[in-house]
């Protein structure tokens, strides 16, 4: 009797119902009460459409990151945040605060900064990291998580809370201080042991502690730390199900089967050859519970296929079975019955968050009581998978032989570096520190209204046009007027970096409501790549030509680079990645040779997502950056040497790359350094990196305005690392989630900084 369960649901809503409610929030359009009732409903409409399972996750939902949460429930939340001034001060307003550096109540934008957030292991979802400190003490807050179960108790379900486990907690935080974090262990396991008590009072059985760290390289202290908690909880009044995922165990299985747990989760589409393995080293009362519907991707389960191979493991576990999604399905969307405008044939290889609990219970079926019982839905599923596997349009022909002809050439510029940046300095007359910024400008609810009404037939193509002209026009004024050197178009009519590119080209098919959370109530809609990819027309050139011609200063062509496409779409699952990224490679390359021809003389290539898409393992980054590297170089290189090549990318930890981001070889590159007051540059240093670089002296992420003397002295610790004539001024990433309130005081700042430091070298040269 194979049992099925859920490692998580997604939580924002079909309609991203939570996403609203907080943005609500945080502007004050509705109170505390009515964001709880928003969650309350989402919760139990989540829990009735994960009825059919035996059991349901509970603490998946979160009204901002479960990390968050987890740091909450064991009462470590950074001291600045807590609001001792303010008496009307609620948790949910110091919650938030963290998230987000300040609460819908903290009308005088007081400046407490929000907590760091990083990605989600390779995942585009981003989490609050925790903060340790030598002084980090522990203490239990678990009224939510009680209050939650017994929500889904009154749905008459089974529960199984979820929570991170204490390990991959301490792992995944930073310390605040010269601390080690592992020495906290014994403080935090008996908030742990606590917690699991709790549960088990609540009348919880089971309870999933997820511990993916178990898919990384561990060093034996980590492993160790892994051995000591779980003899610690040894003795818990629940069981425990201890759920790794992304990635196989490798030689973390030696320390998985030790663990005195009982029953561990293996990602079992991505560790499908470590099962027998794990089955084996268990102990024989252990429950195994295989992932066996991939939680990363949309497209179908081949249903069969995973039944031949899944029956036998059924017969031998019998009750000892489970089986369930690899991971949660915070990464998936949530409904595909919602798309109205999918191609039907490309939507009938797709499966969403309910299509895939869907699959998991036919899969159930089909092994408790014989896959007759399922013959239909087992029928129709090979229907769906022989499609795909047979349809023209994923294949073409023309692409496949064009990468087959990629020979190294293709990468290379005509020059080096030196000769180039004297082509350009003649061709390009820019003066010391040249000013510029990352692209795009705010993203107006005026601009999205606009392509809300054109994408619903309100608007014409041609008006539509229009008002993004004037968007683009304005953002020139304002560049203009600010004295910037390079000069943007601002990006108005992209919807996302990424979905508009998938948005044009062939190959690709997109949603209507296909979100993903990617952090808070930011959400992203991957685009589908789903066939051999190519470039009907241009994408982008119409735009940067029109901003052209409205400006004598130079404009900076913008383009989204092929393996950041790649990362953050929905990728194929029937080729590798590397092949995919070279066919994005050819189509962006069309584009870059494009925009040349139509006179823009410097063309950026965001890479935000190639540091971000290293592989969990760093056995596995070499491979990794080959092909992400050549690829970054096909579609840059196939230009004169005049033409400048921009690179931008948002997080910059370069340490353990500095040589495939100097293979990269783009002219200039911009990066996110602000808040490491430049000391991510040392590295560059270090390296002796030949290229220009632009620091980002100013924070995006925050409504702060960075003074004038800030900018300065960050220049001022850039110079004592990199060169001044190849210093470049920016800010740290795009505007786009910013206000035109924000954006002009700071850029003001910025672009004097730069004069003052001109004219200090001026001076000090005369
Ligand atoms: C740099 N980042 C990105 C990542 N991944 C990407 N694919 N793209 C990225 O830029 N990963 C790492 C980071 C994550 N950062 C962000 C930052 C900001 C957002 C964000 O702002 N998301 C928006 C949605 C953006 C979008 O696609 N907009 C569309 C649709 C707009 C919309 O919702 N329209 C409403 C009506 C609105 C109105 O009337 O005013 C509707 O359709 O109902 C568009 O502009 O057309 C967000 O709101 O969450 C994401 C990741
Ligand atoms: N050109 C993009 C890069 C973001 S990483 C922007 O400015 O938003
Ligand atoms: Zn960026």
């Amino acid at each position: 009797m194979a049992i099925t369960h859920n490692l998580g649901f997604p939580r924002i809503g079909a309609q991203r119902e939570l996403k609203f409610a907080q943005e609500k929030y945080w502007r004050g359009e509705i109170d505390s009460t009515e964001l709880a009732t928003c969650g309350k409903q989402l919760r139990s409409k989540h829990w009735q459409q994960q009825s059919p399972l035996d059991f349901l996750p509970v603490g998946d939902f979160s009204f901002y990151d479960q990390v968050l949460d987890m740091s909450f429930a064991l009462g470590n939340i950074p001291s600045r945040a807590v609001n001792q001034n303010n008496a009307n001060n609620t948790e949910l307003d110091t919650y938030f605060r963290v998230a987000r550096g300040r609460s819908s109540k903290d009308t005088d934008n007081s400046c407490i900064h929000a907590g760091e957030m990083t990605k989600w292991f390779d995942t585009n979802y981003h989490y609050i990291v925790p903060e340790f400190t030598q002084d980090s003490t522990f203490s239990l807050h678990s009224e939510k998580l009680l209050l939650q179960i017994s929500e889904a108790k009154s749905h008459g379900a089974n529960v199984k809370p979820v929570i991170i486990g204490p390990v991959t907690y301490l792992h995944l935080g930073k310390e605040k201080d010269t601390s080690n974090k592992l020495a906290l262990l014994d403080r935090l396991l008996p908030v742990y042991q606590q917690l699991l008590a709790e549960l088990a009072n609540a009348g919880v059985e089971w309870v999933q502690v997820d511990e993916p760290i178990l898919v990384t390289e561990l060093d034996q202290e980590w492993k160790q730390a892994l051995e000591h908690s779980y003899q610690f909880l040894k003795n818990s009044p629940v069981k425990l199900l201890l759920a790794t995922y992304f990635g196989p165990l490798q030689d973390n299985l030696a320390v998985i089967s030790q663990l005195p747990v009982s029953g561990v989760h293996l990602d079992a589409i991505n560790a499908k050859h470590e099962v027998a393995d794990l089955i084996k080293s268990l102990p024989a009362s252990s429950v195994v519970s295989l992932g066996v519907i991939n939680g990363r991707n949309i497209w179908k389960t081949d249903l069969s296929t995973t039944l031949n191979w899944l029956e036998p493991i059924a017969n031998e576990l019998q009750e000892r079975l489970w089986i369930a999604p690899s991971c949660s399905l915070l990464h998936v969307p949530v409904d595909l019955e919602s798309e109205e405008q999918l191609d039907p044939e490309i939507k009938s290889w797709l499966a969403f968050a309910h299509q895939k609990l869907d699959e998991l219970t036919t899969l159930q079926t089909a092994l408790n009581e014989g896959r007759n019982k399922v013959s239909s839905e087992l029928e129709a599923n090979q229907t769906a998978i022989n499609s795909r596997h047979q349809s023209t349009r994923v294949n073409n022909p023309v692409v496949q032989q064009a990468v087959a002809n990629i020979t190294p050439s293709l990468g290379q510029r005509q020059s080096n570096f030196n000769t180039r940046s004297k082509l350009q300095k003649e061709h390009i007359k820019l003066p010391l520190y040249p000013t510029t910024s990352i692209g795009s400008f705010p993203q107006t609810a005026q601009i999205r209204a606009a392509r809300l009404r054109y994408k619903k037939d309100q608007i014409s193509e041609s008006d539509y046009t229009l008002l993004m002209q004037q968007e683009i026009q304005y953002a020139v004024d304002q560049q203009e007027a600010l004295g910037l050197d390079v000069l943007v178009h601002g990006e108005a009519e992209r919807n996302d970096m990424v979905e508009y590119f998938g948005e044009q080209l062939q190959g690709y098919a997109f949603s209507q409501f296909g979100w993903v959370q990617s952090y808070g109530s930011r959400c992203v809609k991957p685009p589908i790549l789903f066939g051999d990819i190519s470039r009907p027309k241009a994408m982008t050139v119409k735009w940067t030509q029109y901003a052209q011609s409205l400006t004598e200063k130079p404009m900076k062509g913008m383009l989204t680079g092929p393996v950041t496409i790649l990362n953050w779409s929905f990728v194929r699952d029937d080729q590798p990645r590397s092949l995919s990224c070279y066919q994005l490679a050819l189509a962006i390359r069309e584009e870059v040779q494009d925009l040349e021809k139509a006179g823009v003389n410097i063309i950026q290539i965001d890479e935000a997502a190639l540091r971000e898409g290293l592989p969990l393992r760093q056995s596995q980054w070499q491979e990794y950056l080959q092909w992400a590297i050549e690829s970054f170089r096909i579609s840059a290189n196939g230009v004169e040497d005049n033409t400048q090549i921009h690179t931008h990318m948002c997080y910059s930890e370069f340490n353990d790359i500095i040589s495939a981001i100097a293979d990269m070889d783009a002219d200039v590159i911009t990066i996110e350094t602000s808040r490491s007051d430049m000391e991510l540059l040392d590295v560059f240093d270090h390296f002796n990196y030949p290229n220009d670089i632009g620091p980002g002296v100013y924070d995006i992420h925050t409504p702060n305005t960075p003074t004038q003397a800030h900018i300065v002295e960050l220049i001022e610790k850039a110079a004592q690392r990199i060169p001044a004539e190849r210093l470049w001024i920016n800010p740290d990433c795009g505007l786009k989630t910013r206000q035109w309130e924000e954006v002009i005081p700071a850029l003001q700042n910025m672009v004097s900084a730069a004069q003052t430091l001109r004219q200090q070298k001026l001076k000090a040269a005369s």
